[in-house]
């Protein structure tokens, strides 16, 4: 892979910062040296003395004296070693990787913690994209990902997804403007990147087949695309063995894979980590050194001493407890969908995440209904164009979590909506 043709001129000029390169040869260094160097503050002066968390089974995750020293003062960019290397672990564990075996300089994988996978995403864009850029999206997509890639300049085009995710038909017709060989022509404006959420997809909760992940993945090849795989989802898989990841697949080194601790561990703890080629990650790295320096040390060592405790079966276990649960869910929201939404709406069941992705019928766009109307009776959904590539664009659709509310509260939600539609279609 050729990476220098991905990475915009804002990053091309990213550099090592020198202070921040101390901090990492500090942290390397043996007990004995002495370091007259970095502008660390002196963690006798930190009103904490001691830290501890209860786990559900009583245990605790304690921070001693010493550790929680180490806790509360700066820590390497790319993340504490030791959690870079039980998520390494972890990633070669779940997706056998193929770029391990590549070289540094080929795309060799590598991993980089980050302040939740927003701030991966966010930081991706702004490696990748230069204004006028073509870029390819789910359709519809995560309102967080428009927020961060809008503002760049480019030319979001969408890609219709529907209840497998992003359709491969659709895709090679976008691509049919161009032709594999512009992708060696550096005037073309044909795409470069590709952004897909591959399971529990939001907001369709769409989860991609594995037929169209190995067909998407060779168009990429093809057109010589990076893809983004945004994947905060992939935990909250209901079926096991869950999918294979385009990380699993991807031969080439053209792929960022983004996951999150936020809807299996904590969101509040704020801690993501971006896997793909050491030459993306390590600019990924420059850019964070520029800006949050990095994730919270404490946040990161909590998480470690959790994972830790529990080694990767034990988390594994955790994340099917989580998935059962959301699975269970999906089941009331369905039942609830069924009994009041029949003929009014309709939907596809979910087989990952969160949320349902209502078709509502006899609705050209939902946004009054649902920011006016829906409000009246009490109940909120997110309006369909809220998730729309193209701004503006209406949508018959809502988007509805079934991860908060109770099975009463949905099934209340739902019979709510119902009761509005009813009452629209007769006024119309
Ligand atoms: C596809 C996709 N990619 C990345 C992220 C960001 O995850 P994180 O930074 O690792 O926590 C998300 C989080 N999605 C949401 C977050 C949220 C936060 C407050 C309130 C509402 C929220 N709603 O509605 C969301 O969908 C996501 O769905």
């Amino acid at each position: 892979m050729n990476y220098a043709r991905f990475l915009n001129a804002v990053s091309k000029a990213r550099v090592a910062s020198p202070i921040r390169e101390l901090t990492a040869i500090q942290q390397r260094g043996p007990p004995t040296l002495i370091s007259l160097a970095s502008g660390m503050p002196n963690t006798d002066m930190f009103p904490f003395i001691q830290a501890s968390v209860t786990l559900p089974d009583d245990s605790q995750l304690h921070l001693d004296q010493k550790l929680i020293k180490r806790a509360l003062q700066y820590s390497p960019t790319p993340g504490i070693p030791e959690l870079v290397q039980w998520l390494k672990q972890l990633q070669v564990q779940l997706h056998s990787p193929p770029t391990c075996s590549l070289g540094p300089d080929q795309g060799q994988m590598d991993l980089c913690v980050t302040t939740g996978s927003q701030e991966a995403l966010s930081k991706t864009f702004e490696m990748l994209v230069t204004p006028g850029d073509n870029v390819l999206m789910d359709q519809p997509t995560y309102p967080g990902t428009l927020a961060a890639v809008r503002p760049l300049g480019c030319n979001l085009i969408p890609v219709e997804t529907d209840q497998l995710g992003m359709r491969p038909d659709v895709l090679r017709d976008v691509l049919s403007r161009w032709t594999p060989q512009d992708c060696k022509n550096p005037q073309s404006d044909v795409p470069k990147v590709l952004y897909t959420i591959p399971n529990g997809g939001n907001p369709t909760g769409a989860t991609m087949s594995l037929d169209r992940r190995q067909e998407i993945y060779e168009i990429a090849r093809n057109y010589d695309l990076m893809i983004l795989e945004d994947d905060p989802y992939y935990f909250l898989q209901f079926e096991r063995p869950r999918l294979p990841s385009f990380l699993s697949m991807d031969v080439d080194g053209r792929g960022l894979k983004f996951d999150s601790f936020s809807k299996i561990l904590s969101s509040g703890m704020r801690v993501g980590y971006v896997t793909g080629p050491k030459p993306l990650v390590s600019k990924i790295v420059l850019h964070l050194q520029a800006s949050t320096l990095h994730t919270s040390t404490l946040t990161q060592m909590i998480l470690f001493l959790l994972l830790e405790k529990w080694g990767v079966d034990g988390f594994l276990q955790h994340c099917d407890r989580v998935s059962d649960f959301y699975k269970e869910r999906r089941d009331h929201m369905i039942k609830s969908a069924d009994k009041w939404l029949t003929g009014l709406a309709e939907w596809h069941s979910p087989s990952a995440g969160m949320f349902l992705w209502l078709n509502l019928q006899g609705v050209q766009d939902t946004h009054k209904l649902i920011m006016e109307k829906a409000m009246e009776k009490e109940v909120l959904f997110v309006p369909g164009n809220a998730f729309s590539v193209v701004p503006g664009e209406p949508s018959p659709h809502v988007r509805a979590a079934f991860s908060q509310a109770t099975p009463e509260q949905m099934d209340k939600g739902l019979e709510r909506l119902a009761r509005l539609l009813k009452e629209e279609s007769q006024l119309s």
